[in-house]
């Protein structure tokens, strides 16, 4: 049974209307973490866009603030100032319950190590998102088994994570974040965890979901990860030094 990767439009409504409503769009973001020492200025006027169909890769020194950005628009995280609109909507100023429906529906999240629960199968590991997100049961189970053929995972189905391997553990996370249909798939080093060839199964597999139309943002180390994304956007020291072209 084949799948369709295309997204359709998020229908979250955009607040004026524009069909053209940049994927993600930032502006003026900051977010000063208290610490010990001393205060520390994750992000300092962070401007940021992504088109609709963009495939980004974020890059920087570490400690930069790009899992801040990536938190914020996932709304994990929350802004001293400035906006964060995804597909039009705002973002920021939300409130916990909001962010959660808003998340489940049109955010994919994939993170460094996975966090896969770890005592249930492939498959209920995708099946639970999705009835969470609103869908019966029997169709959850459907689009979870679609997606594992389609990620490679199709003979794996039974088995619990700790017995995949680590390329094979990130692929399921990828399949659970694309469970919802999310407009926007979000990932924080998502090949950090893995050996170099492991990691380019995951950018072949990203390019792949980029060329069947899904909006992507991946921070990244790796230049040789960054070169597969379709923009690169550099960080510094909590500002966007180089938005690519
Ligand atoms: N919850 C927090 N409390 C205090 N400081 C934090 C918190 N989260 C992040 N920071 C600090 O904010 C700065 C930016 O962190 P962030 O994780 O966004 O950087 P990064 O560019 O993703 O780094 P890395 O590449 O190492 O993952 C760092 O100095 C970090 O220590």
């Amino acid at each position: 049974m084949s799948i369709e990767l295309t997204e359709p439009a998020p229908e979250t409504g955009t607040s004026n209307g524009n069909a053209l409503a940049p994927a993600v769009r930032v502006r003026g973001a900051r977010r000063t973490y208290t610490a010990e020492l001393a205060p520390v200025r994750a992000l300092r006027g962070v401007d940021f866009d992504v088109m609709p169909g963009e495939f980004v890769a974020v890059m920087g020194p570490s400690g930069c603030g790009k899992s801040t950005l990536l938190n914020i628009i996932a709304g994990l995280d929350t802004l001293d100032d400035g906006t964060v609109e995804v597909a039009g909507e705002r973002v920021d100023g939300r409130d916990q319950d909001w962010l959660a429906k808003f998340r489940r529906h049109h955010v994919g999240f994939v993170f460094q190590f996975f966090n896969l629960l770890d005592g249930v199968s492939a498959l209920e590991n995708l099946v639970l998102p999705g009835v969470l997100g609103g869908m019966k049961r029997r169709a959850a189970e459907s689009r979870a088994r679609d997606l594992l053929d389609l990620l490679g995972l199709g003979d794996r189905t039974d088995q619990v994570p700790a017995v995949l391997s680590g390329g094979q553990r990130q692929r399921l996370a990828i399949a659970r974040a694309l469970v919802n249909e999310p407009g926007l798939l979000l990932a924080d080093e998502p090949t950090g965890a893995l050996d170099s060839e492991g990691g380019l199964e995951i950018l072949e597999l990203f390019r792949r979901l980029h060329d069947d139309g899904q909006t992507i943002v991946m921070v990244t180390h790796s230049a040789d990860v960054a070169a597969g994304a379709s923009r690169a956007v550099k960080m510094r020291d909590g500002r966007v030094q180089d938005a690519g072209e």
